[in-house]
């Protein structure tokens, strides 16, 4: 059964499922701007999606944005993650640079949390758990195809494999070929919720998979990824801000 997870003055596990927005700047300006605006919207927590920088800069500079992203944020809970092209993301980053880079990152203060690819190597992936845990800052195992929603043994699997990594929360994202796929991830999502301690979230994406985003009460999904405006979507299917609290609200 889901285990609420405190951080910094969020609990995220337990009440109405947490609204998550994505940095999405191309560079520093362009950050600073969008995180001013997100901060209007009042979300319970900020994701920094890295891989949208025009270019990856030297790890200085990329410290920097971090920085002034936590300055801005103040305590709200703050995600970092390296979308890797192979999952939807925009670059593509050899073994050993994604995990130089998520190392950095493991002891850098200025965030919360840290986004790991569970596909990549075990050993390396539980070395920057490590880190992580002992700079005390939380681990979240992560899985996305942006093609398909893989069968229940194969997702059951992979929750195993962030488990024993030692990942703090589990994320899930697939795209939906039907319906069928999307009433699945909610019902697989329900199902560890009730038999793991570690949060889950989960969401199905593109527009068949809206319904996955905006029930998480029931599926036990415990965060949701709203997009900023109708441009500014990090994923395909995320509802706005602003309509998915009072979705949230209203359901609640
Ligand atoms: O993993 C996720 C979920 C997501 O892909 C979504 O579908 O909302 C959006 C990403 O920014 C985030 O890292």
């Amino acid at each position: 059964m889901t285990k609420p997870i405190k951080i910094n003055n969020t609990l995220l596990g337990s009440g109405i499922p947490k609204i998550a927005v994505s940095i999405t700047g191309k560079d520093k300006l362009q950050i600073i701007s969008q995180v001013n605006q997100i901060m209007k919207l009042a979300p319970d927590v900020v994701e920094w999606r890295i891989d949208y920088l025009s270019c990856i800069p030297n790890y200085e500079y990329l410290h920097s944005i971090l920085s002034k992203i936590r300055q801005l944020t103040k305590s709200i809970p703050l995600i970092c993650t390296f979308r890797s092209i192979a999952e939807g993301g925009n670059y593509h980053l050899s073994e050993q640079q994604y995990l130089k880079l998520l190392s950095k990152l493991s002891q850098d203060n200025s965030l919360d949390i840290l986004d790991i690819e569970i596909n990549h190597d075990t050993k390396l992936i539980s070395k920057v758990i490590q880190q992580l845990h002992a700079n005390q800052k939380l681990a979240l195992g992560s899985l996305h195809d942006f093609r398909i929603t893989p069968d229940n043994d194969f997702i059951l699997n992979k929750i195993a494999n962030m488990q024993a990594v030692s990942a703090d929360i589990f994320k899930l994202a697939f795209m939906p070929t039907n319906s069928q796929d999307v009433l699945r991830l909610m019902t697989i999502t329900r199902n560890i919720a009730d038999s793991y301690d570690e949060p889950i979230i989960t969401m199905s994406m593109g527009a068949l998979g809206k319904t996955s985003r905006i029930s998480g009460n029931t599926s036990g999904s415990v965060l949701t990824f709203g997009s900023l405006s109708q441009h500014n979507e990090s994923a395909p299917g995320q509802i706005c801000v602003k309509n998915l609290k009072n979705i949230l609200k209203t359901i609640q």
